[in-house]
C-alpha cells in the first residue's frame, strides 16, 4: 500500500529577483511547523547558490535546474515530484506533509501552474498519473520587495505576471521602511498590486501579528478566480507546449528575455576586504538597475574559511552574512550575475582588476568600458 495516503499540497513560491523568496522560505523551514516540508528549488544555471544555503529540517531538498532564465517550462516539475514520491515509497525519505517549489526570480508561473493543475496538461504516462493522484496545487505565494517593487513592476512584465498568478502576495522588506514617507509609498504599491490582482490576499511580511506559517497553509487554488488574463496565459502556454514549443520570444510574454544576461565569476583567491568593497561600490553605482541580481559566496583574506554570503538587488546592496564554514565542497568564491543589457566582459574586467588590487585599473575601467549610467531607451 502507498505510504502517501492523502494528496500532498504543493505551494509555488515565486517573486521577482531578490524579492525575498529564499529568506522567507528559510524562516519558515527553521520553525517547528516548517519541518516536514519538501522543498524544490528551481535555480538557473550550473552554479547553485540557494541550494547550498537553504537548509531543511527533517524535510527533503531537491534542486531542478532550468537552462532558461525566464521560464520554468523545461524544469519538469512533474518529474521531480515523481522522484519525491518514489523516494517516500522506497523509504529513502520520510513522508512530508507539503511541498514548496521556489521558482527562479524571472520565472513565468504559467507552465508550472499548468503542470500542477488537474487536467490542464495531458498526463503523458504513468509518471504523470501518479503525480496527479498524489499531489495538488494548493497556492501561489508571490513576494514583492517594497524597495524595488514599483520600478520592477513597471519594467519587468514577468513580475506583474507573478503577481497576477498569486493567491497570496507577501510584501517583503517592510522592516526597512518605517518612516511616514516610506509608509505612504508602501500604501501606493499595495494599491497597485490590488489593481493587478484584486483576488489575492495581501500580507505584510513584517506586519504585526503576521503568522509566517499561515502564509503557506494549503488552499484551494483556483486560476479561474484570478481573472481572464491568467486564464488566457494558461491557455496560451498549453497551446505552445502542445506544439512542443517554448513561450518566450513568440508571444511577447517574456519580451525581456533577449536583453537579460546571466554569468558567473569565480575566484580561487580570497579578496582583500577593501578591494571587494570597492568592486561592489563601483559596480552598483555605475550599473544600478542594470544589475538585476548579484548573489554568491566570497572569501576574504582575513577569514578564508568563513565565507560571506553576498546579495545585491538592483541598486540595493544587502548586508553580507558571514558563515561559520563553506556550505559545500566547493570553496571557490563565486558571484552569480543576472543583468539587464549589461555584458559579462566589463564586469569580469572590473572583477579581475579588483581581485589583484589595481585601483587605478578600476577607475580606468569604470570610465572606459561602458559601465556608465543606464542609457535611456524606447519603451
Ligand atoms: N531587511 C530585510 N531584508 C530582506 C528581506 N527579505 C529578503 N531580504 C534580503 O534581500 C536579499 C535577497 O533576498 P533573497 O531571499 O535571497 O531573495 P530571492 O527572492 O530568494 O532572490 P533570487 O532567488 O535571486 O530571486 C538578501 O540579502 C536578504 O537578506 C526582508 O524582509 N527584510
Amino acid at each position: 500500500m502507498s505510504k502517501i495516503t492523502q494528496k500532498i499540497p504543493v505551494i509555488v513560491l515565486t517573486g521577482f529577483l531578490g524579492s525575498g523568496k529564499s529568506t522567507l522560505l528559510q524562516d519558515l523551514l527553521s520553525r517547528e511547523n516548517g519541518q516536514d516540508t519538501a522543498v524544490i528549488i528551481n535555480e538557473f544555471g550550473e552554479v547553485p547558490i540557494d541550494h547550498d544555503l537553504v537548509r531543511v529540517g527533517r524535510g527533503e531538498l531537491m534542486r531542478t535546474s532550468t537552462g532558461c532564465l525566464c521560464c520554468t517550462a523545461g524544469s519538469d516539475v512533474r518529474g521531480t515530484l515523481y522522484e519525491l514520491y518514489e523516494a517516500v515509497e522506497s523509504g529513502d525519505v520520510a513522508p512530508f506533509s507539503r511541498v514548496i517549489i521556489e521558482t527562479t526570480g524571472l520565472a513565468d508561473p504559467a507552465p508550472l501552474v499548468n503542470q500542477l493543475v488537474a487536467g490542464a496538461m495531458p498526463a503523458m504516462g504513468l509518471r504523470d498519473h501518479v503525480v496527479a493522484r498524489h499531489f495538488v496545487l494548493a497556492g501561489v505565494v508571490t513576494t514583492v520587495d517594497i524597495i524595488t517593487g514599483e520600478i520592477t513592476l513597471e519594467n519587468h512584465f514577468e513580475a506583474a505576471k507573478q503577481v497576477a498568478f498569486a493567491d497570496r502576495i507577501v510584501l517583503t522588506k517592510t522592516d526597512l521602511a518605517q518612516d511616514p514617507a516610506s509608509k505612504r509609498d508602501i500604501d501606493l504599491l499595495a494599491e497597485g498590486l490590488r489593481q493587478l490582482n484584486p483576488a489575492a490576499e495581501l500580507i505584510d511580511r513584517h506586519g504585526e501579528g503576521v503568522d509566517l506559517d499561515s502564509l503557506f497553509v494549503p488552499r484551494n487554488y483556483q486560476p479561474a478566480s484570478l481573472g481572464e488574463d491568467v486564464l488566457g496565459w494558461l491557455a496560451m502556454d498549453q497551446a505552445v507546449s502542445a506544439e512542443g514549443g517554448h513561450v518566450h520570444g513568440k508571444s511577447g510574454l517574456s519580451r525581456h528575455a533577449a536583453r537579460v544576461n546571466s554569468f558567473v565569476l569565480t575566484s580561487d583567491t580570497p579578496f582583500a576586504e577593501a578591494n571587494y568593497k570597492r568592486f561592489m561600490e563601483v559596480l552598483v553605482k555605475a550599473a544600478g538597475p542594470r544589475l538585476l541580481r548579484v548573489k554568491g559566496l566570497i572569501a576574504l583574506e582575513d577569514a578564508p574559511d568563513r565565507p560571506l554570503v553576498i546579495h545585491a538587488v538592483q541598486h540595493a546592496v544587502f548586508p553580507a552574512v558571514q558563515l561559520e564554514a563553506w556550505p559545500s565542497e566547493d570553496h571557490r568564491g563565486r558571484l552569480v550575475f543576472i543583468t539587464d543589457e549589461l555584458e559579462e566582459k566589463p564586469v569580469r574586467e572590473l572583477f579581475e582588476a579588483v581581485l589583484v588590487g589595481r585601483p587605478s585599473a578600476m577607475e580606468r575601467l569604470r570610465n572606459a568600458i561602458g559601465l556608465g549610467p543606464k542609457p535611456t531607451r524606447d519603451a
